[in-house]
């Protein structure tokens, strides 16, 4: 018998231009008809959304939090949870543009009958969670990919898009960013470690294996080996452009890494700074710019996978 009795259902009404709302309301027919009792939170806001979610988390009777969203509002949930202790389970929902935290974990996505069947089977996996410390030192988690330099320039260009939906979006934001694409001065320090001091393009420091919806930026990532994989691309004046917008497309297989230019590194804590600065985006929001420290929450939180 499945110890999920009564869940509560976090949707945010917002995510993939307002399909939640109807991938909740399939969710909470398959609850009842799994006899499993919800109560729907939808909060005015984000801050209003975790606020509730806490609630939930410290709530003795809700057995698991279950959002209907995006990484964005699937993060915000496990802060909640962090917050109230880490023992409440977080199921996902996945009803989000990129769905990558689903991915990783392979739940269902554009399934839901086969979502809250993972849900109500109870099993949890207890992931990691990324962690940035901007300079003056305000911190916010990150539960997928955590980038700077031209892929977050990439990422803050693409969210702004209306058009198109999906990967094709990164790509045509990457072909803009390439335009105005110049050397950042890097300085990356691994678990204490001088590992970097180069011309950079990008470094993007990844707690999952993907973001933007399955590009595979650091294809060894994992949820729960209490580490940061970090994949970074070296800058060449003489080739810049062209070997950029080679090694692009190959971030959607993976094979990126095996570009002579592209480096990995792996640490429980990432220091980089650049000059110029460049912006630091986390799970596709920018939050930020460089200098900044990345580390590792090891088995901080319980989400919801079969098996
Ligand atoms: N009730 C809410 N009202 C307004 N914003 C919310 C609410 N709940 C969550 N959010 C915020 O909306 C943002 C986007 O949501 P979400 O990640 O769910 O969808 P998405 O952007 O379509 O998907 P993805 O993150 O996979 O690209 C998140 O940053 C989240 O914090």
């Amino acid at each position: 018998m499945s110890h999920i009795k009564k869940i509560a259902l976090l949707v945010n009404p917002h995510s993939r231009h307002g399909l939640g709302v109807r991938v909740a309301e399939h969710a909470q027919r398959g609850f009842a008809n799994r006899g499993v009792a919800v109560e729907v939170l939808t909060g005015s806001d984000a801050v209003d959304a975790e606020r509730l979610a806490v609630d939930a988390c410290n709530s003795d009777d809700i057995d698991a939090v279950v959002v209907v969203g995006g990484d964005g509002s699937i993060r915000l949930a496990l802060d909640a949870a962090v917050a109230a202790g880490g023992t409440t389970p977080i199921g996902v929902i996945p009803a989000g543009s990129g769905n990558d935290l689903a991915r990783a974990l392979r739940l269902p996505i554009d399934d839901v009958s086969a979502a809250v069947d993972v849900i109500v089977g109870g099993g949890v996996t207890r992931i990691d969670l990324g962690r940035v410390t901007l300079d003056g030192g305000a911190t916010t988690t990150f539960v997928t990919v955590a980038a700077t330099g031209f892929d977050a320039d990439v990422t803050a260009r693409a969210v702004s898009m209306r058009w198109p939906k999906g990967q094709s979006r990164y790509t045509l934001a990457a072909a803009r960013e390439l335009i105005g694409l110049g050397p950042r001065r890097y300085r990356i320090v691994v678990d204490g470690e001088p590992k970097v001091d180069a011309d950079v393009v990008f470094a993007a420091v990844g707690n999952t294996r993907s973001y933007g919806g399955g590009m595979l930026v650091t294809p060894d990532a994992s949820l729960t080996d209490g580490q940061l994989d970090v994949t970074l691309a070296a800058y060449q004046r003489r080739l810049g452009r062209i070997t950029i917008a080679r090694i692009f497309p190959r971030v959607f297989t993976g094979t990126h890494v095996e570009h002579s230019l592209v480096r990995q590194l792996r640490g429980a804590r990432i220091e980089i700074s650049a000059e110029p600065t460049a912006l630091v985006s986390v799970d596709g929001d920018v939050v930020g710019s460089l200098p900044a420290v990345f580390d590792v929450l090891p088995s901080a939180v319980g989400v919801l996978t079969a098996g």
